[in-house]
């Protein structure tokens, strides 16, 4: 995991366009007001949905940010991303994103007024929901990477909440080795005191580090997040609901702190056929590291890696996607919806 630390300033003249309304982008259909009411199944819905060609037109006054070394930087191991993909669909998201940032900030400082408070502007919360092999990483480090090039976010801050699951010796002591990504193997509470403390304001907040070559939480690493902008916090569960305490009552959950959520979707066939492919690709890279957790698996013939990764997706990832994962998509702000080549082919936008 590397954060996401990458030093590069916001250009001014050369980046993003300081703030180019999203009208520029043409007429926009879903905007307008219908003649009609609509009566269709949609109405009920609290999602517009917009299909890619629509979403990709709002795009069209901006500046592409990246080249193409960005993006071999940025994606993750056998995600597709191209300089297009980033054009069509992270760009206008990244805009989406900042004009939430304006309005937040906008928000506080008329409610301050009214109240005649003086509260500071804390850190801009977004998570990113989705699967595992789903590709939340590189939507993730994507979204860090253009919204530090709008002039209201440069210091975005990147963690994922890997870092918040029990440590090994912890998982195996609550019997819990094989749902690793379940709620239940995370630490929740401090996953929750994390995001309570950064969304206060809290100058410095640490959060612990999980690596994926010893598969286990390591001992004397941390992140630090120093009251960014904006902090992007992804990982498989940030959406899920709070759990029911035995009086009947609900807490709190990590997502009553964010201010922004997206859920990157696909078919679950497909995520399967990723994270095989990408097991494949790490068979021959990471396990072939004698320290990596799964180095034993790089000695598997073709056959056997399909099968072992077939078997660890069946047995939790799999599950955990329907039981606990996917049921928390419709509590996102937007959904990302791609196709088997990683393309994004839609988007739903919660109704404002
Ligand atoms: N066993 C592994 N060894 C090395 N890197 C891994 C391993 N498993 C996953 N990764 C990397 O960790 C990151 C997070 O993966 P994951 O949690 O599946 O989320 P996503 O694919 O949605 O980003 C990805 O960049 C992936 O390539
Ligand atoms: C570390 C993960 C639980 C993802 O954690 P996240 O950052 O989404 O909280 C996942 O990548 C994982 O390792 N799952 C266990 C099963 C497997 O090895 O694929």
């Amino acid at each position: 995991m590397d954060n996401g630390r990458v030093t590069r300033p916001a250009a001014p003249g050369t980046g993003l366009p300081q703030a180019t309304p999203v009208t520029a982008a043409g007429p926009i259909t879903w905007a307008g007001s219908p003649p009609e009411p609509d009566t269709s199944e949609n109405h009920y819905s609290p999602f517009v949905e917009l299909e890619r060609d629509t979403w990709a037109r709002l795009a069209n006054e901006m500046e592409q940010p990246f080249d193409q070394s960005d993006i071999e930087r940025l994606r993750g191991i056998g995600e597709q991303l191209s300089l297009r993909e980033v054009a069509e669909v992270y760009l206008p998201l990244s805009r989406l994103l900042s004009i939430n940032v304006d309005a937040a900030a906008h928000l506080r400082r008329a409610s301050n007024e009214f109240l005649g408070e003086s509260t500071r502007r804390t850190p801009f919360v977004i998570g990113v929901a989705g699967s595992v092999a789903v590709g939340k990483s590189t939507t993730a480090r994507v979204l860090q990477e253009m919204l530090r090039r709008w002039p209201n976010t440069p210091r975005v801050e990147l963690i994922t909440t890997d870092g918040f699951l029990y440590p090994n010796a912890e998982l195996e002591r609550r019997g819990l080795m094989q749902r690793k990504g379940f709620p239940e193997s995370y630490d929740r509470r401090r996953l929750m005191r994390f995001v309570a403390d950064v969304k206060s304001g809290a100058p410095e907040v640490r959060a612990p580090m999980y690596s994926h070559l010893t598969y286990d939480i390591l001992p004397h690493e941390e992140v630090v997040v120093h009251r960014p902008d904006v902090l992007i916090i992804e990982g498989l569960n940030v959406l899920a609901p709070p759990r029911i305490r035995s009086d009947g009552t609900a807490g709190l959950s990590v997502s009553d702190f964010f201010d922004y959520s997206i859920y990157v979707d696909a078919k679950t066939t497909a995520i399967k056929q990723w994270y095989t492919e990408r097991f494949m690709r790490l068979r021959s890279g990471a396990f072939a590291d004698p320290k990596s957790y799964f180095h034993r698996y790089s000695k598997l013939s073709d056959a056997e890696a399909t099968e072992t990764s077939s078997d660890i997706w069946d047995r939790i990832n799999g599950p955990n996607l329907i039981q606990n994962v996917l049921p928390t998509r419709g509590r996102a702000k937007l959904v990302m919806t791609k196709d088997a080549g990683h393309a994004v082919t839609r988007v739903l936008l919660r109704k404002v």
